[in-house]
């Protein structure tokens, strides 16, 4: 029996626990969340995981984890994944923009050497990662991508505002630059670039453009790469989560399905 200690308790924790309370082959102790969170988490986890305490650090819980599952926010890598990390316990993490910090990125890295453990940077939203991490190696010459979100999505984003986000009739490119940056400004809604560019050619040359788009009802995401392999090109077509349009649902199955790996016979 896999013990795992989840931290957030919004869109996709709420959901991957829900999937979860079915897998006799892992056990959620505890959801590390907010003060301000406590008692709206409590009437979450009665529901979906009685077993699992609500806490605000991994030390309150007073077990340690088989795992560390992260699906918060950016802030959480500092918060709870490097302390984890530096007492050996391995962390899956869903924020990857958060590396978009160098100081962040390089932490990580150090307390997962400290603890003789490893962090691992989940695909989310996004497919094709095995493919570009592989890619790579032989040498990538470009990595374009283009996120494409209904407008509703944007909101309290820098576009919320520079843009009336509830009066667009057209799809409207809202951010163009590099993967850095969009990870920076949109840490939310960004996670898949900073993701591409750790497994591509980098946060500085990955380029990136964000677009609102008010005829669409997908979170579509698209991905052009060439190099020495040859090249590809993907679109995931993302269905948002209705408890957080910003989210797609692929990223809980990404979730679930890095936990399962972890704690089943085979891991696919
Ligand atoms: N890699 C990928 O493809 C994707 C990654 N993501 C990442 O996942 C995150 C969570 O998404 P989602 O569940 O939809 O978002 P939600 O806003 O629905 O839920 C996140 C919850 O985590 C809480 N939280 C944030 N920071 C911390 C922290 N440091 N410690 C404890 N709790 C915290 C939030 O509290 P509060 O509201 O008070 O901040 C909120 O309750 C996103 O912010 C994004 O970084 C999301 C989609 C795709
Ligand atoms: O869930 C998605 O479609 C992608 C997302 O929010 C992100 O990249 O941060």
């Amino acid at each position: 029996m896999l013990k795992v200690a989840m931290i957030g308790c919004g869109a996709i924790c709420t959901s991957v626990l829900e999937i979860l309370k079915n897998d006799a082959d892992i056990s959620v102790s505890c959801v590390i969340v907010g003060e301000a969170f406590r008692a709206a988490a409590q009437d979450t986890l009665a529901r979906v995981a009685p077993q699992a305490k609500v806490v605000t650090t991994l030390a309150e819980a007073g077990e340690r984890p088989d795992l560390l599952v992260e699906c918060a926010g950016h802030s959480a890598l500092a918060e709870h994944v490097i302390p984890a990390l530096q007492q050996g316990i391995p962390c899956v993490v869903v924020s990857i923009g958060a590396l978009s910090d160098t100081d962040i990125a390089a932490k990580l890295e150090a307390a997962a050497r400290e603890g003789k453990t490893q962090v691992q940077l989940l695909s989310g939203a996004i497919g094709g990662i095995d493919a570009l991490a592989a890619a790579r190696i032989g040498g990538l010459d470009s990595v374009v991508y283009t996120g494409r979100k209904p407008a509703n999505a944007w909101k309290d984003t820098p576009a919320d505002g520079a843009f009336d986000l509830d009066a667009l009739t057209e799809p409207t490119v809202i951010f163009e630059g590099s993967a850095g940056e969009a990870a920076r400004l949109y840490p939310k809604n960004a996670n898949v670039a900073a993701t591409l560019s750790l497994a591509g050619v980098g946060l500085d040359k990955t380029q990136v453009r964000l677009i609102a788009d008010p005829t669409s009802k997908e979170n579509v995401h698209h991905v052009q790469a060439s190099g020495a392999f040859g090249s590809f090109e993907l679109t995931m077509r993302g269905r948002p989560l209705a408890a957080n349009p910003k989210t797609s649902a692929l990223t809980v199955y990404s979730v679930v399905r890095a936990i399962g790996n972890l704690a089943h016979a085979v891991a696919i």
